[in-house]
């Protein structure tokens, strides 16, 4: 037996991500960087929460690491855990509808407005999100 554990027993790595959503219900996506695991797939803007650190505030730096943006106001909407090869990630997903600037690629990244989002390949956690976000859109009012 190994003494090394698996990516699926350690302790999960939390990630901020930030789905800005404009009024018609457009959301932002990015495309994974060369050199990252997964480069090319399309992704919503985020990255890891850093030790100590509030997973909101996670959320408002990468957002402006990434983007440039200052996030206004954003509400916790949903939580996927994940095991890839590379890691065991915990994903806590915020919709934002205000925020201040024009995302800007500051890390060279490809981006996309989408209404029914139809870029491909998505990150395999994220997949699942769009079906939900397809039924927020249909029902706004309703968790
Ligand atoms: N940002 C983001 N990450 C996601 C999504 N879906 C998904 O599985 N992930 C995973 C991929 C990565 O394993 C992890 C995010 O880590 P990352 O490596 O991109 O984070 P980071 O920007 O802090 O990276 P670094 O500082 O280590 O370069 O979350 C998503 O929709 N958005």
């Amino acid at each position: 037996m190994s003494d090394t554990p698996s990516s699926s027993t350690v302790r999960p790595i939390d990630v901020a991500v930030g789905i800005l959503m404009k009024t018609n219900g457009d959301v932002l996506l990015g495309q994974r960087p060369d050199g990252k695991p997964y480069a090319g797939y399309w992704e919503f803007p985020g990255g890891k929460v850093e030790k100590g650190e509030a997973i909101i505030d996670a959320l408002k730096r990468e957002m402006l690491e990434e983007l440039g943006v200052e996030i206004l106001s954003a509400e916790p909407w949903c939580g996927v855990e994940h095991v890839y090869p590379h890691a065991h990630v915990r994903l806590h997903f915020y919709i934002s509808r205000e925020w201040r600037g024009e995302p800007q690629s500051l890390e060279n990244q490809a981006f996309a407005w989408q209404g029914s989002v139809g870029v491909e390949p998505l990150l395999p956690a994220t997949i699942p999100l769009i079906e939900w976000l397809d039924r927020l859109r249909d029902r706004p009012n309703v968790d």
